[in-house]
């Protein structure tokens, strides 16, 4: 038997699971693949750290080195505190006897709790499982079927104001940084006035880069574009990702906060230091750090005398909920909020709902340069048109932690002002920097074997696709610099011949790929690490309506593959609907694609003919899925998420009874018919468990018996799926 680890995660993918799973082993088991889960829920990995469960993540690290590794991985929460301590409470309300996150820690006890429980915050699962780099695209399909069945993209007004506001490149990551290539393997020190922050083991041929944050300039920055966003009666929005950067960003969004309630935070300085308000955690923590306090209601007063009278509207990440873009700050993930922003005609919303021109506000240049240009192109050439533009497909940098998103351990919120060097073991100073007090240093790293095999790959995939590859590396930023040296060298490696492959800057290649794609020419995107992450759910949610419908392909590094569902989240809100009224509309349309890519990959390496018919199989599911529009419905009482899977589990059925295999047609047969034939009685019987409130048991950790039930109230369905 071969093996698929399907990662069990959070919220409406793992809601969706539940109904899916069965039918997917039902199948599959034909031709020699069993499916197995493997907990890597935020629930799961906290009771991990304290001891009470398997470290299912830390075997999947494993695994990913592994050349037979065959990885289906959905979109998991990447926690904020706030998630965080919600999921603790749960699990103690479940008797679970784990301890309280200690968020000030007041001993040394309390400071191993935090050091336990911290490595379930933030993007703590991705980092470990990414040992490959990432191919991530559109099936042909599924961008068809987006043209043919067009989303509202919202028109850009006349004259529109909205843009984007970035620092200048003084002062920020991209201003400050230096970059070298290690010509041998050795221990690299970081230290601030000779005093050592972290030593870490750089490899040959590894990128380091050093830069900073002024946190003066930053400041400034918030300034401007505040009284800038008043004057132009623009709303003012932020757009971070501290889920992902979570040690800079966090802090970036917290000087945010602060400078926008300037007066507020001045006035009340000794009593927020007393009361241990914390400006990172957002709006939400300070609430609850006030609350009870004598002087609740006056802070309360002061803060909304400062929205009323002397600031810009502030976006709100949920304007029925009244939560406003400082709430938390793991509530603002510029990949998902800056396509919303494109898409709505360069619009956010204020607190009484309505869609405003923004200033979105994206302080470092390095990806504020990307943003800029695609606002101020649709400004210019108006919205796009989803009927007829072109794609863009992306291969990006991710593998062993590259660049700034395997930065954590190596960022540093610098406790005093003066130099911070970089030296390695045999003396050299590679590095370095004149810092204040405040300032958030970092540095990151790009190893060169992942350099090498995305150089590979993009040979590849367009020699496939035989379209245009943009390496999108910027001669002026000092990372890419040392990239461009790299990447001229190990083209070389390869046949390249009759190949379009270009190297332009971050602003040249999204105005070439926005020209191509609004002509409806398909562009590839040969991206780092953080641009990968920004243009993969840009695009598709311009193009496709969502990021959760690409194929989203890691070819591991040692041989095997890592199927990730989609570049979407873990949509929070289609779990509260469920709860209230039994629907989901969860689309599970990424994990019919990833299952097929992995199928694919076995019956590959095994020559399996039985396997190929069962994913040639899978492939008709998924064109009839699409062909005949069967996505959930957003609408309680219509067919949902339930039901999608019914109508993949017939046509894949229909498909197999059809095929060449004849074991799989003659097995497949009879449940084919079975589920046309019973096709009315199992709607029926899914849609008569919608429209009631649904208890499973948990929201981080439900009950599997409860939730299964839930997502599986065809007793027709079911006995058809258990009996083949
Ligand atoms: N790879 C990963 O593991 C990722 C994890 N996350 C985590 O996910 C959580 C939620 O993030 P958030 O930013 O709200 O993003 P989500 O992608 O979860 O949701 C944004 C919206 O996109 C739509 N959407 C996304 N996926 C689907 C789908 N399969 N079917 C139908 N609609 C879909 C929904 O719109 P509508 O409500 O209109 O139906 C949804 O509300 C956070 O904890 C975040 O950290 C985020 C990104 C990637
Ligand atoms: O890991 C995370 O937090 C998010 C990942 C993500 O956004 C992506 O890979 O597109
Ligand atoms: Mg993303």
């Amino acid at each position: 038997m071969s093996k698929i680890i399907w990662s069990k995660i959070d919220e409406a993918p793992a809601l969706a699971t539940y109904s899916l799973l069965p039918i997917v082993n039902a199948f599959t088991k034909e031709a020699g693949v069993e499916v197995v889960t493997s907990d890597i829920s935020l629930a799961g990995r906290v009771l991990a750290a304290m001891g009470l469960a398997e470290d299912e993540l830390s075997k999947l690290g494993e695994v990913v080195l592994q050349e037979d590794a065959n990885i289906i991985k959905l979109p998991n929460i990447s926690a904020s505190v706030g998630q965080l301590k919600d999921c603790i409470a749960e699990l103690q309300g479940q008797g679970y006897d784990i301890p309280n996150y200690p968020e000030n820690p007041a001993n040394a006890e309390e400071e191993a709790i935090q050091a336990k429980y911290s490595v379930c915050l933030g993007s703590a699962v991705n980092p470990v499982l990414r040992e490959g780099n990432s191919d991530r695209r559109a099936a042909k399909a599924v961008k068809n079927f987006a043209k043919n069945n067009p989303h509202r993209l919202k028109p850009y007004a006349e004259n529109s104001k909205a843009r984007v506001a970035h620092m200048s490149g003084n002062g920020d990551f991209y201003g400050n940084e230096k970059s070298v290539t290690m010509d041998k393997a050795q221990k690299v020190t970081i230290a601030l006035n000779g005093k050592e922050l972290k030593t870490v083991d750089a490899l040959e041929g590894e990128i380091l880069d050093g830069t900073f944050m002024s946190v003066a300039a930053l400041r400034d920055f918030y300034r401007k574009t505040i009284d800038e966003a008043k004057a132009e009666g623009l709303i003012w929005s932020l757009h971070l990702k501290a889920t992902m950067m979570k040690i800079s960003d966090p802090i970036m969004f917290g000087h945010g906060f602060e400078i926008f309630f300037e007066e507020v935070f001045t006035k009340y300085a000794d009593l927020f230091k007393e009361l241990g308000v914390n400006p990172n955690l957002g709006m939400s923590d300070l609430e609850k750090k006030i609350a009870g306090h004598a002087q609740e209601a006056e802070i309360k007063a002061a803060f909304q005398a400062v929205v009323e009278a002397d600031a810009p509207k502030i976006a709100m990440v949920d304007s029925d909920k009244g939560t406003t873009n400082f709430n938390a700050s793991n509530d603002i993930i510029i990949d998902a909020s800056m396509p919303v922003v494109v898409r709505e005609g360069g619009k956010q919303w204020d607190r009484n709902g309505d869609a405003l021109e923004t200033v979105a506000v994206i302080p470092d240049s390095t990806y504020g340069m990307f943003h800029a240009e695609m606002v101020a192109d649709c400004v210019k050439n108006g919205q796009y048109d989803v009927t007829t533009m072109g794609t863009m497909q992306n291969i990006g940098l991710m593998a062993q932690k590259a660049e700034e998103y395997g930065s954590h351990p190596t960022t540093f919120e610098l406790a005093e002002a003066g130099k911070v060097t970089v030296t390695a073991e045999d003396g050299t100073e590679l590095m370095s920097f004149d810092c204040e007090a405040g300032d958030i240093w970092r540095m990151s790293r790009a190893k060169d074997i992942p350099i090498r095999d995305w150089v590979r790959l993009t040979v590849e995939r367009t020699r496939i696709e035989g379209i245009p590859a943009v390496f999108w590396l910027d001669e002026n930023r000092a990372h890419d610099a040392e990239m461009i040296k790299k990447v001229n060298t190990y083209l070389k490696d390869h046949d390249t011949s009759g190949l379009d492959i270009q190297i332009m800057n971050v602003t040249d290649a999204t105005r070439f790929t926005n020209a191509r794609i609004r002509k409806g020419e398909d562009t590839i995107a040969v991206t780092g690490n953080v641009l990968r992450d920004h243009l993969t759910d840009m695009y598709p949610i311009l193009e496709l309506g969502t990021s959760a419908k690409m194929l989203s392909i890691v070819p591991l590094l040692a041989g095997g593959g890592l199927y990730e569902t989609g570049a979407g989240g873990s949509a929070p809100k289609h779990v509260d609907q469920f709860l209230e009224e039994g629907h989901l509309r969860w689309d599970s349309l990424g994990e019919f694609l990833a299952l097929a890519e992995s199928l694919r990959f076995i019956a590959q390496k095994h020559n399996s003919d039985k396997l190929a018919a069962v994913t040639a199989g899978l492939d008709a599911a998924n064109d009839g899925y699409l062909g005949n529009n069967k996505a959930p419905s957003r609408k309680c009482g219509e067919p949902d998420n339930k039901a999608s899977h019914f109508y993949v589990a017939q046509y894949w059925a229909k498909a197999l009874a059809e095929s060449d295999n004849a074991e799989l047609a003659a097995k497949f047969a009879p449940v084919a018919q079975a589920l046309v034939e019973n096709e009315d009685k199992i709607m029926s019987e899914l849609l008569a468990a919608e429209g009631k409130p649904q208890d499973i048991g948990g929201y981080f950790h439900p009950d599997d018996a409860k939730a299964e039930k839930a997502m599986r109230p065809s007793a027709t369905l079911n006995a058809i799926i258990d009996a083949i």
